[in-house]
Protein backbone atom coordinates (compact mmCIF):
# COMPACT_ATOMS: atom_id res chain seq x y z
CA UNK A 1 0.00 0.00 0.00
CA UNK A 2 1.20 3.55 -0.72
CA UNK A 3 1.44 5.24 2.61
CA UNK A 4 1.75 8.59 0.90
CA UNK A 5 -1.37 10.20 -1.78
CA UNK A 6 -1.37 13.27 -2.77
CA UNK A 7 2.24 14.45 -2.80
CA UNK A 8 3.56 16.35 -5.81
CA UNK A 9 7.22 16.84 -7.10
CA UNK A 10 8.58 20.44 -6.33
CA UNK A 11 11.35 21.34 -8.96
CA UNK A 12 13.98 23.61 -7.96
CA UNK A 13 15.69 26.20 -9.40
CA UNK A 14 19.21 25.61 -8.84
CA UNK A 15 19.95 22.30 -10.67
CA UNK A 16 22.48 19.24 -10.00
CA UNK A 17 23.82 20.24 -12.98
CA UNK A 18 24.27 23.88 -11.61
CA UNK A 19 26.18 22.46 -8.77
CA UNK A 20 28.44 20.09 -10.65
CA UNK A 21 29.73 23.74 -13.11
CA UNK A 22 29.91 25.37 -9.28
CA UNK A 23 32.10 23.05 -8.21
CA UNK A 24 34.20 22.27 -11.30
CA UNK A 25 33.44 18.72 -11.01
CA UNK A 26 30.40 15.86 -11.01
CA UNK A 27 29.16 14.66 -8.17
CA UNK A 28 28.51 10.43 -7.85
CA UNK A 29 28.97 7.71 -4.70
CA UNK A 30 31.19 5.46 -4.35
CA UNK A 31 29.52 2.46 -3.18
CA UNK A 32 32.09 0.86 -0.91
CA UNK A 33 31.03 -3.02 -0.04
CA UNK A 34 32.52 -5.98 1.86
CA UNK A 35 32.96 -7.64 4.92
CA UNK A 36 33.71 -6.37 8.27
CA UNK A 37 37.93 -5.42 8.25
CA UNK A 38 38.33 -5.89 4.74
CA UNK A 39 38.93 -1.76 4.77
CA UNK A 40 35.72 -0.16 3.64
CA UNK A 41 36.34 2.72 5.98
CA UNK A 42 39.85 3.21 5.98
CA UNK A 43 39.54 3.27 1.83
CA UNK A 44 36.57 5.60 2.16
CA UNK A 45 38.03 7.85 4.47
CA UNK A 46 41.65 8.10 2.44
CA UNK A 47 39.95 8.40 -0.71
CA UNK A 48 37.83 11.26 0.77
CA UNK A 49 40.74 12.76 2.03
CA UNK A 50 42.27 12.58 -1.36
CA UNK A 51 39.63 14.10 -3.17
CA UNK A 52 39.07 17.39 -0.75
CA UNK A 53 43.23 17.91 -0.81
CA UNK A 54 41.79 18.29 -5.14
CA UNK A 55 39.23 20.91 -4.00
CA UNK A 56 36.66 18.57 -4.30
CA UNK A 57 33.17 18.53 -2.21
CA UNK A 58 32.82 15.29 -0.84
CA UNK A 59 31.39 13.39 2.26
CA UNK A 60 31.93 10.04 3.98
CA UNK A 61 28.61 8.26 5.19
CA UNK A 62 30.01 5.34 7.44
CA UNK A 63 28.11 2.03 8.53
CA UNK A 64 29.08 2.37 12.57
CA UNK A 65 28.84 6.07 12.48
CA UNK A 66 25.22 6.23 10.82
CA UNK A 67 23.84 3.39 12.77
CA UNK A 68 24.75 5.44 16.10
CA UNK A 69 21.98 8.20 14.83
CA UNK A 70 19.73 8.26 11.94
CA UNK A 71 19.85 4.09 11.64
CA UNK A 72 20.21 3.32 15.77
CA UNK A 73 16.44 2.11 15.46
CA UNK A 74 17.61 -0.99 12.91
CA UNK A 75 19.33 -4.25 13.85
CA UNK A 76 21.50 -6.98 11.95
CA UNK A 77 18.32 -8.60 11.43
CA UNK A 78 18.36 -9.35 7.31
CA UNK A 79 15.40 -6.96 7.19
CA UNK A 80 16.93 -4.23 8.91
CA UNK A 81 20.23 -4.70 7.50
CA UNK A 82 17.65 -4.29 3.83
CA UNK A 83 16.41 -0.89 5.64
CA UNK A 84 19.41 0.25 6.76
CA UNK A 85 20.84 0.28 2.90
CA UNK A 86 17.85 1.39 1.64
CA UNK A 87 17.91 4.67 4.18
CA UNK A 88 21.69 5.23 3.45
CA UNK A 89 20.98 4.95 -0.76
CA UNK A 90 18.45 7.86 -0.41
CA UNK A 91 20.57 9.96 1.94
CA UNK A 92 23.62 9.15 -0.42
CA UNK A 93 21.08 10.08 -3.52
CA UNK A 94 20.18 13.44 -1.73
CA UNK A 95 24.13 14.14 -0.72
CA UNK A 96 24.63 13.21 -4.99
CA UNK A 97 21.73 15.62 -6.23
CA UNK A 98 23.64 18.60 -3.74
CA UNK A 99 27.05 18.10 -6.11
CA UNK A 100 28.83 16.45 -3.33
CA UNK A 101 30.95 13.06 -3.90
CA UNK A 102 29.58 10.32 -1.12
CA UNK A 103 32.47 7.45 0.04
CA UNK A 104 29.81 5.19 1.88
CA UNK A 105 30.98 1.87 3.92
CA UNK A 106 28.06 -0.30 4.44
CA UNK A 107 28.74 -4.09 4.41
CA UNK A 108 25.20 -3.89 2.14
CA UNK A 109 25.67 -7.96 2.06
CA UNK A 110 22.77 -8.76 -0.27
CA UNK A 111 22.90 -8.07 -3.87
CA UNK A 112 19.65 -7.19 -3.89
CA UNK A 113 19.72 -4.18 -2.15
CA UNK A 114 22.44 -2.98 -3.47
CA UNK A 115 21.01 -3.06 -6.81
CA UNK A 116 18.17 -1.21 -5.30
CA UNK A 117 20.66 1.25 -4.83
CA UNK A 118 21.82 1.27 -8.37
CA UNK A 119 18.52 2.06 -9.26
CA UNK A 120 18.06 5.38 -7.71
CA UNK A 121 20.87 6.50 -9.33
CA UNK A 122 21.77 7.68 -13.23
CA UNK A 123 24.11 5.98 -15.05
CA UNK A 124 27.77 6.21 -13.96
CA UNK A 125 26.65 7.63 -10.72
CA UNK A 126 26.58 4.64 -8.63
CA UNK A 127 29.96 3.33 -8.49
CA UNK A 128 30.27 0.12 -6.60
CA UNK A 129 33.60 -0.58 -5.01
CA UNK A 130 33.96 -4.31 -4.00
CA UNK A 131 36.68 -4.12 -0.85
CA UNK A 132 37.21 -7.87 -1.53
CA UNK A 133 39.56 -9.53 1.32
CA UNK A 134 38.88 -13.34 2.56
CA UNK A 135 37.67 -13.54 5.77
CA UNK A 136 40.58 -15.42 7.05
CA UNK A 137 42.69 -11.95 6.85
CA UNK A 138 39.84 -9.49 7.90
CA UNK A 139 39.49 -11.95 10.90
CA UNK A 140 43.36 -11.08 11.88
CA UNK A 141 43.13 -8.09 11.46
CA UNK A 142 39.77 -8.19 14.01
CA UNK A 143 40.14 -4.33 14.61
CA UNK A 144 37.19 -3.73 16.56
CA UNK A 145 37.60 -7.50 18.05
CA UNK A 146 34.20 -8.37 16.80
CA UNK A 147 35.31 -11.55 15.14
CA UNK A 148 36.76 -12.56 18.24
CA UNK A 149 33.28 -11.90 19.92
CA UNK A 150 31.02 -13.72 17.28
CA UNK A 151 32.92 -16.82 17.38
CA UNK A 152 32.88 -17.04 21.29
CA UNK A 153 29.01 -16.28 20.22
CA UNK A 154 28.47 -13.16 21.42
CA UNK A 155 27.18 -11.49 18.23
CA UNK A 156 24.86 -14.15 16.35
CA UNK A 157 24.15 -13.25 13.27
CA UNK A 158 27.97 -11.89 12.10
CA UNK A 159 28.79 -11.38 8.31
CA UNK A 160 30.52 -13.60 7.10
CA UNK A 161 30.21 -16.32 9.92
CA UNK A 162 26.91 -17.21 10.45
CA UNK A 163 24.94 -14.43 8.29
CA UNK A 164 26.16 -14.34 3.89
CA UNK A 165 27.74 -11.88 1.90
CA UNK A 166 27.01 -11.93 -1.76
CA UNK A 167 29.86 -10.90 -3.60
CA UNK A 168 28.85 -8.14 -6.69
CA UNK A 169 29.58 -10.04 -9.72
CA UNK A 170 30.03 -7.05 -11.91
CA UNK A 171 31.58 -3.99 -9.23
CA UNK A 172 33.09 -0.48 -11.25
CA UNK A 173 36.15 -1.28 -8.90
CA UNK A 174 37.67 -4.55 -7.81
CA UNK A 175 39.91 -3.84 -4.51
CA UNK A 176 42.46 -6.77 -3.43
CA UNK A 177 43.05 -5.47 0.19
CA UNK A 178 45.13 -8.62 0.62
CA UNK A 179 47.30 -7.46 -2.20
CA UNK A 180 46.95 -3.95 -2.61
CA UNK A 181 48.39 -1.05 -0.17
CA UNK A 182 46.03 1.41 1.03
CA UNK A 183 47.81 3.88 -1.20
CA UNK A 184 47.46 1.82 -4.63
CA UNK A 185 43.91 1.38 -3.91
CA UNK A 186 43.37 5.31 -3.77
CA UNK A 187 44.87 5.79 -6.82
CA UNK A 188 42.91 2.92 -8.95
CA UNK A 189 39.72 4.93 -7.14
CA UNK A 190 41.36 7.79 -8.46
CA UNK A 191 41.99 6.80 -11.83
CA UNK A 192 38.65 5.85 -12.59
CA UNK A 193 37.22 8.71 -11.85
CA UNK A 194 39.38 10.49 -13.98
CA UNK A 195 38.89 8.25 -16.25
CA UNK A 196 35.13 8.30 -16.38
CA UNK A 197 35.61 12.51 -16.30
CA UNK A 198 33.75 12.67 -12.95
CA UNK A 199 37.12 15.23 -11.60
CA UNK A 200 36.67 17.77 -14.46
N1 LIG B 1 26.02 -8.96 13.25
C1 LIG B 1 26.85 -8.11 12.67
N2 LIG B 1 27.29 -8.33 11.41
C2 LIG B 1 28.13 -7.46 10.82
N3 LIG B 1 28.60 -6.32 11.42
C3 LIG B 1 28.18 -6.05 12.68
C4 LIG B 1 27.31 -6.93 13.36
N4 LIG B 1 27.08 -6.42 14.60
C5 LIG B 1 27.78 -5.27 14.68
N5 LIG B 1 28.45 -5.05 13.54
C6 LIG B 1 29.23 -3.81 13.30
O1 LIG B 1 28.40 -3.01 12.45
C7 LIG B 1 29.08 -2.63 11.28
C8 LIG B 1 28.28 -2.95 10.02
O2 LIG B 1 27.22 -2.08 9.88
P1 LIG B 1 26.58 -1.89 8.44
O3 LIG B 1 25.50 -0.87 8.60
O4 LIG B 1 27.66 -1.59 7.47
O5 LIG B 1 25.98 -3.34 8.13
S1 LIG B 1 24.92 -3.77 7.02
O6 LIG B 1 25.31 -3.10 5.76
O7 LIG B 1 23.59 -3.34 7.46
O8 LIG B 1 25.01 -5.23 6.92
C9 LIG B 1 30.35 -3.41 11.21
O9 LIG B 1 31.30 -2.44 10.83
P2 LIG B 1 32.50 -2.71 9.84
O10 LIG B 1 33.40 -3.58 10.66
O11 LIG B 1 33.06 -1.35 9.61
O12 LIG B 1 32.01 -3.36 8.58
C10 LIG B 1 30.55 -3.96 12.61
O13 LIG B 1 31.45 -3.12 13.28
N1 LIG C 1 45.42 -2.75 2.03
C1 LIG C 1 44.61 -2.34 3.02
N2 LIG C 1 43.50 -1.63 2.73
C2 LIG C 1 42.66 -1.25 3.72
N3 LIG C 1 42.85 -1.55 5.03
C3 LIG C 1 43.93 -2.26 5.37
C4 LIG C 1 44.84 -2.70 4.38
N4 LIG C 1 45.81 -3.41 4.99
C5 LIG C 1 45.53 -3.41 6.31
N5 LIG C 1 44.39 -2.70 6.55
C6 LIG C 1 43.83 -2.50 7.90
O1 LIG C 1 42.65 -3.30 7.98
C7 LIG C 1 41.71 -2.66 8.84
C8 LIG C 1 40.40 -2.47 8.08
O2 LIG C 1 39.46 -1.90 8.97
P1 LIG C 1 38.25 -1.02 8.47
O3 LIG C 1 38.72 -0.02 7.47
O4 LIG C 1 37.53 -0.53 9.70
O5 LIG C 1 37.37 -2.11 7.69
P2 LIG C 1 35.80 -2.15 7.46
O6 LIG C 1 35.31 -0.72 7.41
O7 LIG C 1 35.63 -2.87 6.16
O8 LIG C 1 35.24 -2.91 8.63
C9 LIG C 1 42.32 -1.34 9.29
O9 LIG C 1 42.92 -1.53 10.54
C10 LIG C 1 43.38 -1.09 8.21
O10 LIG C 1 44.45 -0.31 8.68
Amino acid sequence: MKLSNNIIWHYMTVTKKNRHDLNGHKSCVLWFTGLSGSGKSTLANAVDYALFQQNCRTYVLDGDNIRHGLNSDLSFEEKDRKENIRRIGEVAKLFVDSGIIVSSAFISPFRDDRQLVRNMFEKNEFIEVFVDCPIQVCENRDPKGLYKKARSGMIPGFTGIDSPYEKPNHPEILIDTKQMTIEQSVQKIMDYLNEKQILS
